[in-house]
């Protein structure tokens, strides 16, 4: 590791934000390194949208230090423009001008002389498969398409760090994939990617992963390490009548989750509970059950790290 990689593209101690009674980020600790993809986790309302405004530098902290890209936030936002791209759930460009015409505004924005907007404009249409549109209005692109253009408007000016707040949620599977891979070629050249997402799957391709659950960090490691750590194991139970043996399981000391997949049940229990526990409680109500053990996936992690917090801070 080079020295200047070593130091983190973003640094937050102690972050954090109120608006009046609620607190929407509290105590947020995070490091972030160059040419990662990190992903941020959590449910409506834990916080995600918020800390990306405040890295940012859109929102004023109400605690805490934030360093981004060596700029301390709120002094240093006016330096950081340049080198950040930001890209919102909605679509911001402007409907009534062209795919082109959007690109070339933006270009305009960041002044980038007349020969490289060409130059530019070209291979982002290119690398964006937004050649066949660019002359479509943007306002008539299918979801898919607007993604797209609104990736290409991201990073138009080749910023150093790209904070995506739940860039997929309106876009079909196939086009997340490719967005994806969009990012990961991102982070090959040394952009670092901030991403949030609900997404399990999108979750599990990030190189770190912080859970977020009620504005506190509640997880924060490669996925890979995540599950390996899980505090738990999943279960699979293959069970006669499978909504009756949930509510049953769901009020079971030991059970830190259960949903339904299909005609079985997948449970999420403490790691002393043994699958021959559950399997004697469903018996004893009258159940016909079969307990086994099954693979741990990335949901299991976010079920155990926020049920956690939530037995902490009720
Ligand atoms: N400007 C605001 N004024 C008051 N409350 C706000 C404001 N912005 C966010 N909040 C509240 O702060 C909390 C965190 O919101 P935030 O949008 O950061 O969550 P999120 O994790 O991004 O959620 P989602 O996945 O739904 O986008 C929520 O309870 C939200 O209602």
């Amino acid at each position: 590791m080079t020295p200047a990689e070593a130091v983190p593209v973003i640094r937050t101690r102690g972050l954090a934000k109120r608006f009046g009674e609620l607190t929407a980020v509290e105590a947020l600790d995070l490091t972030i390194r160059r040419g990662e993809v990190y992903g941020f986790l959590g449910p409506n309302g834990s916080g995600k949208s918020t800390t990306l405004r405040m890295l940012c530098g859109l929102l004023r902290p109400s605690r805490g230090e934030v360093e981004v890209l060596g700029h301390s936030l709120p002094g240093g936002a006016e330096g950081l423009k340049r080198r950040l791209g930001y890209m919102t759930q909605s679509f911001s460009l402007y409907r009534d001008l062209s795919v082109r015409e959007n690109l070339a505004f933006l270009a305009a924005v960041h002044e980038l002389p007349r020969r490289e907007t060409r130059q530019r404009l070209s291979a982002l249409l290119q690398r964006y498969r937004l050649e066949a549109f660019r002359d479509r209005l943007a306002g008539t692109l299918s979801g898919g398409e607007r993604q797209r253009l609104a990736l290409a408007a991201t990073v138009l000016h080749r910023p150093d760090l790209l904070l995506l707040d739940e860039p997929t949620s309106a876009v079909d599977p196939q086009s997340r994939r490719d967005f994806w891979e969009s990012l990961f070629e991102l982070a090959d050249a040394g952009t670092t990617v901030l991403v949030s997402t609900h997404y399990m799957d999108e979750a599990e391709r990030c190189t770190r992963l912080a859970i977020l659950d009620r504005g506190r960090l509640v997880a924060d490691d490669s996925p890979q390490a995540l599950m390996r750590d899980l505090p738990g194991r999943p279960l699979r139970v293959e069970v006669d009548r499978p909504r009756g043996a949930r509510r049953l399981l769901e009020a079971t000391p030991g059970v830190l989750g259960a949903a339904q997949i299909g005609s079985a049940l997948r449970l999420l229990v403490a790691s002393a509970t043994a699958p021959e526990t559950i399997e004697a409680r469903l018996r004893e109500a009258g159940f016909s059950a079969q307990v086994t053990p099954d693979a741990v996936n990335l949901e299991d992690v976010f079920v155990a790290a926020t049920r956690r917090d939530r037995e902490a801070r009720p």
